[in-house]
């Protein structure tokens, strides 16, 4: 029977198999990239192998639980072929939605799983902004031990006590070997952009002893869904200390910073997550270039390959001296207004974009010491500019090795070639990083980087990365490279 699936089916079904099936999200994105690509001529017989691969898959995965696996034995089992897409599509949210509660977040104006394949909901706000003054006035109630703080990241002691709580209880990987470690410079800037609002900086902490236990930001950003573009917030940094986990905290922050945005006019929001909510408007995957292998291995970060020796993964990953492009140089301040053009010009082309004019570009990307790195290439000739790249500072703590402590990581930012080709220019990018002592140069697979991933040596991560929309809906799930966001 798995002869009539279609050679695109098997393909991609095979691919994301071979890459892993890693969370119920992927099932999603499978089936729905099927189904948006399989047209109606689609073989009846196909799709009862798809319906019993996806039963079996979700079994194995785990996303099928004790009550949900009897429920759709019977409906998920392979019938007489004369199904179509839309039911398989309604069995598998049915699926998703009894073994998947989400009690916040189904209370929230988001994509919702089971609108996944209603392709009859508009594009666009889910629900429309209302009066300024029927938003709520005083902040949501918190446990009565705790009270809410304006976290002012210019004042030296605020912003120390923010980078204690987030070194010590923000996100690590699954095995809790890593820690992001978020430096006090990159949080100010993080934080910092044109037209912020110091009161989306919210703190939670302790009324007696004034201990900062949780913290969730927000800044102002226009970002461009297809052609319309968006007042939004960027939500990030939301963390609640160890100690005060799964007691619903969470809701009550997110709920307080959409009432603070709201109180500016702002009705949308962007913000990433490595936990499947709903709904991702895309699932990104992590993809690492070691410029310091064998400290990465050291630390168990990476692994000698197969039949791999120490000194051939040495020679492996080595790169050259210096960069081989001529021009290529540290970008300036100068270059601002040719470097707006080359990043809007590009960004176009992607489905979700952020709206960057000169003061973004002055801010986001000019570099920062020990922040954010920009190169540009300037044409010999005609010293015009015609490509340019960047990456920025997220060291990880590296939690209980005996010698090392800190593992230096440069992430892709935002890099535009119309000249030198964008595998040269990201190679450049890799021997500035390393001359600058970086352990290892990540990238997402959005834009265009999937074309110099595997060129250039790295290797698929196992982290994911969630994009979501927050009052605003896409109507089909986007591939990574429809993404032209990058958040930090
Ligand atoms: C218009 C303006 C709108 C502005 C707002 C836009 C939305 C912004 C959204 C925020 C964007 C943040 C972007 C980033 O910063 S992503 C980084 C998130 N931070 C970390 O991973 C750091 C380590 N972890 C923690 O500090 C805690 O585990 C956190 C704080 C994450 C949850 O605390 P805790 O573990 O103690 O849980 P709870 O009992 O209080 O609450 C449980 C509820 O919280 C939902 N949950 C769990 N993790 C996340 C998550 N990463 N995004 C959204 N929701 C999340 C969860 O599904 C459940 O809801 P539901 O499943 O029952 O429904």
């Amino acid at each position: 029977m798995c002869g009539q699936l279609t050679s695109d089916l098997e393909s991609a079904w095979n691919k994301l198999k071979g890459e892993g099936l890693t969370s119920t999200f992927d099932f999603i994105v499978f089936f729905l990239t099927v189904a948006n690509d399989v047209n109606s001529g689609f073989s009846p017989c196909g799709l009862g192998c798809l319906r019993k691969q996806v039963r079996l898959a979700m079994a194995d995965n785990g996303s099928l639980n004790d009550d949900t696996k009897d429920q759709n034995t019977s409906s998920l089992e392979i019938v007489n072929g004369e199904s179509s897409i839309d039911e398989l599509s309604r069995e598998i949210q049915e699926t998703l939605t009894l073994s998947q509660r989400h009690k916040f977040w189904e209370t929230q104006p988001v994509g919702q799983f089971k609108d996944l394949t209603d392709t009859s909901l508009p594009e666009g706000p889910i629900e429309p902004p209302t009066a300024i003054s029927e938003v709520k006035q005083e902040p949501y109630n918190l446990p009565n031990l705790y009270e809410w703080v304006t976290c002012d990241m210019n004042s030296e002691e605020t912003c120390a006590e923010v980078y204690n709580l987030l070194s010590n209880n923000y996100v690590e990987d699954d095995e809790n070997m890593f820690r992001f470690n978020y430096s006090k410079e990159f949080l100010r800037w993080a934080l910092h952009p044109p037209g912020y609002y110091k009161t989306w900086h919210i703190g939670v902490c302790v009324k007696s002893s004034k201990k900062l236990v949780a913290f969730i930001t927000g800044i102002p950003a226009r970002i461009r869904v297809r052609t319309d573009v968006v007042s939004m917030a960027e939500v990030n940094f939301l963390c609640v200390h160890k100690k005060l986990r799964s007691k619903r905290l969470a809701p009550v922050m997110i709920k307080e910073v959409t009432r603070r945005v709201h109180l500016e006019n702002i009705w949308q929001a962007a913000y990433t997550a490595g936990v499947v909510l709903p709904t991702p408007i895309t699932s990104c995957q992590y993809w690492h270039r070691s410029l310091n292998p064998k400290k990465l291995i050291d630390v168990g970060f990476s692994r000698l390959g197969p039949r791999m020796t120490m000194s051939r993964t040495l020679k492996l990953f080595k790169v050259p001296d210096s960069p081989a492009t001529p021009g290529f140089r540290k970008m300036e301040l100068r270059d601002v207004p040719a470097v707006t053009r080359l990043l809007r010009a590009y960004l176009m082309q992607f489905v979700v974009a952020p709206d960057l004019d000169e003061p973004d570009v002055e801010h986001w990307v000019l570099p920062k010491e020990e922040v954010v790195d920009s190169y540009v290439v300037e044409s010999p000739e005609d010293h015009k500019i015609t490509d340019f790249c960047s990456f920025y500072t997220l060291p990880s703590s590296i939690l209980g090795h005996p010698i090392h402590s800190i593992l230096k990581a440069a992430y892709s930012y935002y890099n535009v070639s119309t000249k030198t080709p964008l595998v040269q220019l990201m190679n450049d990018a890799l021997i500035v990083a390393k001359q600058k002592g970086f352990d290892v140069f990540n990238a997402l697979d959005v834009m265009h980087n999937e074309s110099f991933l595997k060129e250039l040596k790295y290797g698929p991560g196992d982290g994911k990365l969630h994009y979501y929309l927050y009052n605003y809906r896409i109507k089909h799930i986007l591939r990574p490279s429809e993404l032209g966001l990058v958040l930090l």
